[in-house]
């Protein structure tokens, strides 16, 4: 562990901070320090205290004990306004977008342009667009931004905070939604502010793009700084052994299914279909099958599954489930009919917050888990145990879900819907933001649950990921998806990529 460098111009640094929410603490007396131009890549595995170094930073929680040194100098930093003065600009992992807002009324939510008294919307509006058009974004300044994809709520609140221009940039899992070009870009961003003396922390699952954009390196591990390094010195193996302990056996992921695509009985036949942004989706799907769909974010891949599930209407085409006519109406309807869907927005459909971990891994098989109105405890505690085991949750089964940290969250819904052996698995973006650890282990779940016959269709943003898990790929992009189907044998990144833009 480092000791913090006190005096330092343009340095930002946590020395010895602790931090208990109940007896136990999270954070427990770390330091490390932001350096003027550099990049500090802030990594570990789910629950680590990652974000919570990150809030306190960024004035959203209070040490319970230590320092946070500015230029050198103590400072507290009782809110993220007062943080934000002291030129401290955060993305925050649950982003603060408000929905109702348009997107201009979020970009300067408490920072309005004003002529004389009034608001100047036309030069809000102007300068909107400017900034939206610098970073590639296609949104529309008046738009409700609700009715942005979460990719593009994710990159609206980067590209406010960057229009904050301060001279440190927190980003608390920046890219968990962002397609291969988006992070690209971003990670650009992030170095060209870095060259121009901003100081920056990002917090990232994904090894690769820690290397690609860091200066320097630090790993936290159950509340303490292991790891306090110059970039330069480490390589992908080194990190992922500092966040799990231990060194990664490249035969441990051995394929638990065969990856013959083709053959077999077809379960799911689409045709046509249409909804928003997915505007003509044709697939055959076969039973026991990994489906894997990529596209940009908004080419419609996340849509067919919304609309499989009964959760946004079809507007055209037709379904054909086992060979009878299937039109979805609602979740409820979808669930008796063996469907099961991973939402990409945890926070507003994934798990009830004030619930045990125990009771939301069971929350979608409840008949399997009751005893006539009451939970069956000893068989909920059962499987919440076999579950946390598998998937590395740490934090007490009782604990509420509310209470847990991003990534170990994901694992809860990730449980529950395997839990549910749905006959017809939809899974939107599923290892959104779990550690390594966690997601070699979705990944071989996904697997298993092919192996044991189930039929699942996973979008994700990592074509790494859809290549890890899928017997056959589709690809959609401006919200068209036809052909049959390119088998795992046969796909190949770099065309996939080339076929979806
Ligand atoms: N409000 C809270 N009350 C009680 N415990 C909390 C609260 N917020 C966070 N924790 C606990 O603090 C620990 C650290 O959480 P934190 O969110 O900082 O982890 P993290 O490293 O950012 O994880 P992830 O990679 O999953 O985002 C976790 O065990 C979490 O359950």
């Amino acid at each position: 562990m480092t000791t913090v460098s006190t005096g330092q111009a343009g340095s930002l640094a946590l020395s010895g901070i602790v931090k208990r929410y109940d007896s136990a603490p999270v954070v427990r007396g770390v330091s490390f320090s932001l350096r003027a131009g550099e990049v500090t890549a802030l990594l570990g595995h789910n629950g680590a205290g990652k974000s919570t170094a990150l809030k306190i930073l960024g004035g959203a929680e209070q040490p319970s004990g230590g320092h946070i040194l500015l230029d050198g100098e103590a400072v507290t930093l009782t809110t993220p306004r007062i943080a934000e003065a002291h030129g401290i600009a955060v993305v925050w992992q649950e982003l603060r977008i408000i929905e109702k807002l348009t997107v201009t009324q979020n970009f300067f939510l408490n920072r309005e342009k004003r002529r004389g008294p009034f608001t100047d919307r036309t030069a809000m509006n102007e300068h909107v667009r400017r900034a939206l058009a610098t970073y590639g974004l296609a949104a529309d300044p008046d738009m409700a931004a609700g009715a942005l994809s979460p990719a593009d709520r994710q990159m609206l609140e980067i590209i406010i905070a960057l229009d904050k221009g301060g001279r440190f940039l927190l980003l608390d899992e920046p890219t968990s939604a962002l397609n291969a070009s988006e992070i690209t870009r971003l990670l650009d961003t992030v170095r060209r502010l870095a060259a121009g003396g901003t100081s920056i922390a990002i917090v990232t699952h994904k090894l690769g793009e820690a290397l690609a954009v860091a200066d320097h390196v630090v790993v936290m591990k159950d509340g303490d700084v292991v790891l306090d390094a110059e970039r330069a010195d480490l390589s992908e193996a080194d990190l992922a052994y500092y966040i799990t302990g231990h060194r990664r056996d490249a035969t441990a992921l051995a394929e638990v299914s065969p990856r013959t695509a083709f053959g077999g009985t077809t379960l799911l036949d689409i045709r046509t279909l249409s909804s928003g942004n997915c505007r003509s989706a044709s697939l055959e799907i076969n039973a026991g099958r990994v489906v894997g769909l990529y596209g940009v974010a908004g080419a419609g891949q996340v849509e067919l599954l919304e609309v499989l599930f009964g959760v946004r209407p079809m507007q055209g085409g037709e379904i054909r489930l086992a060979g009878e006519p299937y039109v979805p109406t609602t979740p409820r309807a979808a669930l008796a009919k063996g469907f099961g869907f991973l939402t990409d927005d945890r926070k507003a459909n994934g798990f009830i917050p004030d619930m045990t971990i125990g009771k939301n891994i069971v929350l979608a098989s409840i008949d399997r888990f009751s005893r006539g109105i009451w939970f069956d405890d000893a068989a909920v505690a059962e499987q919440a145990r076999t579950m946390a085991a598998r998937l590395a949750i740490r934090s007490p089964l009782g604990t509420s879900v509310r209470r847990l940290s991003g990534g170990n969250q994901q694992k809860v819904i990730f449980a529950k819907w395997v839990t549910a052996r749905s006959r017809i698995l939809l899974l939107a973006e599923p290892t959104k933001g779990v550690d390594i650890g966690a997601k070699a282990e979705i990944h071989a779940l996904i697997r298993e649950l092919a192996a044991a016959g189930d039929t699942l269709l996973v979008c994700s943003s990592e074509i790494e990921e859809i290549l890890e898990v899928s017997d056959v790929i589709y690809v959609f992009r401006h919200g068209i998806c036809e052909g049959t189907g390119i088998p795992r044998a046969e796909a190949e990144a770099r065309s996939i990529l080339a076929q979806s833009l």
